[in-house]
């Protein structure tokens, strides 16, 4: 058993936390609130995140980086996309030994439009003090996973060895990791699932019914692997747990954010009052921006994010642009890819 640091005390951050500490890992949590850290080592809780529930002691927070890291064997960094190279970039003028960063944070950067092994990798500067980068993915909502629900999800790195480390330290008889080695494709699909979600949530707040969600998620996951094949990823995995799975667990939970967002959205609320009231970090808006713009990069046709892209940023109003996902020129279903196969079958019959 060693130590694991663990920079980002919000919900899934904690409840990872709460993951390495059943496996017996001495846990340091890091946040940047005293008050937070206060509570965390007095009272051995996190209401605001994770409300009616109770924290080992073996998880002991720390307001300062330096000492959380400190001779740890692995840092798990679980800030909002957003905050990610700040951390990175604070994390590395403080560590003093190479270790495995392994992130369970689920975006992709606007503007530069980086996965965030990538934004990591940028940010340390080299392989000096990174041993290696490990993606945690998967359908694992924090609330049910402090409850030690059953709970499942993929790990992956370019480094096998780095993925497999990081499925030890987290694997246990609630939580089943399994690896992949498609880094790009596992990342893909975590970030992107969160646009899918809140589309759904959409149609939720219009409210529409289970068809048009299931319309929604299905052609949704076709547009996901569309950009992630184009970007390298492998189609299978968007079939696995860090694909459809966690795309099913978001877009059907009532934990989910941005369902909820989305939901409140179509209920007629301005984004800016959505974001307001949710407390919690709703990945999937800035992803929209940021994944809208690299698929009209690579040439990537993706109407749902682009429709949900016109209603967040455009003023399109989400009515609208259903009517115009519905009202769109016909096509094959399957995708470009096995066109020649769907057309030599049609000259078949
Ligand atoms: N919640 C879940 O079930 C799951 C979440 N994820 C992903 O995990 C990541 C984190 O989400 P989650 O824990 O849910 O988010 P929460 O909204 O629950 O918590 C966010 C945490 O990040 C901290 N934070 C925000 N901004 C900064 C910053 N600039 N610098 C340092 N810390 C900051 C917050 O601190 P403060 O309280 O001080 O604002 C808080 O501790 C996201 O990418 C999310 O998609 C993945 C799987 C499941
Ligand atoms: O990623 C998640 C579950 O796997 C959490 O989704 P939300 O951020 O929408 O709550």
């Amino acid at each position: 058993m060693g130590t694991i640091s663990v920079l980002g005390a919000g919900s899934w951050g904690t409840a990872l936390a709460m993951v390495l500490a059943d496996n017996g890992h001495a846990v340091r949590l890091w946040a940047r609130r005293k008050e937070q850290i206060e509570e965390i080592n007095q009272r051995h809780t996190n209401e605001s995140y994770l409300p009616g529930v109770t924290l080992s002691e073996t998880i002991v927070g720390c307001a300062s980086m330096e000492q959380a890291v400190e001779d740890t064997d692995a840092i798990l960094l679980v800030v909002p996309t957003k905050a990610m190279r700040e951390t990175v970039a604070e994390l590395r003028k403080v560590l003093k030994k190479k270790v495995v960063m392994i992130h369970a944070s689920k975006g992709i950067e606007p503007g530069t439009h980086k996965r965030i092994s990538e934004m990591i990798e940028e940010e340390m500067g080299g392989t000096e003090l990174l041993e290696a980068v490990v993606v945690l993915s998967g359908p694992s909502h924090a609330e049910e996973v402090s409850q030690r629900q059953p709970t499942t999800v993929t790990v992956s790195s370019k480094c096998h060895q780095a993925a497999e480390f990081a499925q030890d330290l987290f694997m246990n008889q609630r939580f089943r990791v399994y690896t992949n080695p498609d880094l790009i494709g596992v990342e893909i699909g975590g970030a992107l699932k969160n646009i899918i979600a809140l589309v759904c949530g959409l149609t939720q707040g219009l409210g529409m019914g289970d068809n048009p969600k299931a319309a929604i998620m299905t052609r949704g996951l076709a547009e996901i692997a569309r950009l992630g094949v184009k970007l390298g990823a492998n189609p299978l995995t968007f079939a696995g747990l860090s694909g459809l799975g966690d795309l099913i667990v978001t877009c059907t939970s009532i934990h989910s954010r941005n369902f909820r967002a989305g939901k409140l959205i179509g209920e007629g609320k301005t984004l800016d009052e959505v974001l307001d009231s949710m407390g919690m970090v709703v990945e999937g808006i800035q992803t929209t921006k940021a994944t809208h713009e690299l698929a009209v990069e690579c040439g990537v046709d993706m109407p749902i994010t682009a429709s949900l892209h016109a209603v967040l940023f455009d003023g399109v109003q989400p009515k609208d642009a259903a009517e115009g996902l519905m009202g769109r020129v016909k096509k094959h279903e399957v995708e470009q890819l096995h066109t020649d196969i769907v057309d030599a079958a049609y000259r078949q019959s």
